[in-house]
């Protein structure tokens, strides 16, 4: 069977399974359209694109991950050491940023178009850098970590979206976890040039802060030959310029198929439209939570994004060189590479799972196994004698705990990152149309709040409750994250947006879901997944 004939079989299926409405039959016809030119081939110029796209995600790893090994670095150079609870400001600075920057970046976002808010992220990048490569007082550290998170939050919300738009939809579940891939390679490199650069002496850590001021002028220039996204352009009337720019994502495409794809643009725009002009912003955001499907879409892809983020992982991130410096390891910022390597590694397993066994099983594997290596971390924790005023080693630990600690931290990081990492940010698929941007923009801003929660805390944690309790609390999270996956997270791989929209009608759809999976199991999926921030 051709893949074109395939296509078709599926079309006719989905189109069968929702009959229900004729409305959505409707929205299904208009997909099935698109079938020809979603069968050509990528052309070289979308992955280039997309790649261009992910150096803002690169952007956003570097500028969350050398905070790490700068934090311990750092000395007396920004005019004394650093107390616990400034190190938590500096550090909860760039969430807070972030925070602001996401929200304004999606209420501006349709306006401006994808471009301007990647640019306007690229400046924010570049004179935050330079705040704080040259910064001798906490305050203009601090400046300067707030306004890297302002570009942080602004590419965290565009850069999926715009690389939804331009990709493929047959690519478009591989090329957005690019992106996230793009984000633990550079706090990858983050960690690996802060542990290089601590041998450059007291200052250096003024390098590994300033060297991410090159990507982000790379990206800046790139951009100009990156084409506006071609559903930005319909939205704005300018339907030539979106065929030349679908003309370039699609080059093996007809005439026709370019025009049908216009016209599937400017359905789903008038959709989105009809609903958002009736309503204004916050009545858009109040029908997420008057509707109780809708609340519980949305509530699912959130409560994983809250799981993914109070889940500790980020503790690790931030503040891994600390922690391994209080467990009693010497080379604490090399040491602290293998949670970022770790974590890079395992989204590549992730980009191969996710598509193939399903976002549910995946998340049910993976958070279970995340609440067991907190557990194990917490009880090597508990062998290690550290003074609780200022988290001091204060006596000799039996030789077996410190290795056991890297050993459940590695392993957590490798469950976090082959699931719930990337799947808490593929969860606004679950989110129906008419309320999915402001849907993504709930499941963007609650990363970041309940971001800055772990960052702001985590020393005082350690403090208050010892490294231990710490470490429990964090376990406890995911475990009740699992608990949720378990008895409330849905299958919806593959699944056409029309019956995602079916699965929360009665309650949070496991079975409803899981029963579609067993139906469709041979169907090919073409034009099914949703990907996006
Ligand atoms: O998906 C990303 C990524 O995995 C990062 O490593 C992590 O720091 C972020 O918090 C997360 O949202």
């Amino acid at each position: 069977m051709s893949a074109y004939q395939d296509n078709e079989k599926y079309g006719e299926e989905r189109v069968e399974y929702t009959e229900k409405s004729s409305r959505r039959a409707s929205v299904a016809e208009e997909v099935l359209d698109l079938s020809g030119i979603e069968a050509t081939a990528a052309s070289k110029a979308a992955w280039l694109i997309s790649l261009t796209i992910s150096q803002a995600g690169l952007l956003f790893g570097y500028d969350t991950g050398y905070i790490s090994s700068v934090l311990v670095t750092l000395g007396s150079a920004l005019g004394h050491e650093l107390s616990h609870s400034e190190e938590e400001l500096v550090t909860s600075l760039t969430s807070g940023g972030a925070l602001v920057g996401a929200v304004y970046a999606g209420l501006s976002a349709d306006k401006y178009g994808r471009k301007m808010p990647i640019w306007v992220a690229c400046v924010l990048f570049l004179v935050g850098t330079i705040l704080q490569t040259a910064a001798f007082s906490v305050a203009q550290f601090a400046v300067g970590r707030f306004i890297v998170g302002l570009g942080v939050g602004s590419a965290s919300m565009i850069a999926p979206l715009f690389i939804g738009e331009i990709a493929p939809a047959r690519y478009r579940g591989r090329m957005i976890a690019f992106n996230n891939l793009s984000v633990t390679f550079g706090q990858f490199i983050a960690s690996c040039l802060g542990a290089g650069f601590q041998h450059a002496g007291p200052q250096g850590w003024r390098a590994t802060v300033g060297i991410g001021a090159i990507p982000a002028i790379t990206l800046a220039g790139l951009l100009f030959f990156v084409p506006e996204s071609p559903r930005q352009l319909v939205a704005h009337g300018k339907v030539e310029q979106a065929d030349r720019s679908l003309q370039k994502i699609y080059t093996t495409s007809t005439e026709q198929q370019r025009a049908n794809k216009i016209k599937s643009i400017q359905v789903s725009l008038e959709e989105t439209k009809s609903v958002m002009s009736e309503t204004s912003l916050w009545q858009t955001a109040g029908k997420i939570f008057t509707n109780a499907a809708t609340a519980r879409a949305v509530g699912t892809a959130c409560i994983v994004m809250a799981v993914s983020q109070l889940g500790g992982f980020n503790t690790l991130m931030y503040y891994a060189a600390t922690l391994f410096a209080i467990a009693g390891f010497s080379n604490a910022t090399a040491v602290a590479i293998t949670v970022s390597a770790t974590n890079f590694v395992f989204s590549f397993v992730n980009l191969v799972l996710v598509d193939r066994f399903g976002r549910r099983i995946i998340l049910c594997v993976t958070i279970l196994g995340m609440a067991i290596c907190m557990a194990v971390a917490a009880i090597s924790f508990h062998f290690i004698p550290i003074s609780q005023a200022d988290l001091s080693i204060s006596g000799v630990a039996p030789t077996w705990a410190a290795p056991l600690l890297l050993v459940a931290i590695v392993c957590y990081v490798a469950f976090f990152s082959s699931g719930v990492a990337t799947i808490a940010w593929i969860g606004t698929e679950l989110i129906p149309l008419e309320v999915r941007a402001i849907g993504t923009m709930f499941n963007t801003v609650t990363c970041w709040s309940t971001n800055i929660i772990i960052a702001s805390t985590f020393l005082s944690i350690m403090k208050g409750a010892s490294p231990t309790g710490a470490f429990s609390l964090y376990g406890s999270i995911c475990f009740l994250g699992w608990l949720f996956v378990i008895f409330c997270y849905p299958e919806v791989k593959g699944m056409p947006l029309e019956s995602i929209r079916e699965v929360f009608q009665n309650g949070f759809g496991v079975r409803y879901s899981k029963q579609w999976q067993r139906e469709n199991k041979h169907v090919p999926k073409v034009v099914t997944q949703t990907f996006g921030h």
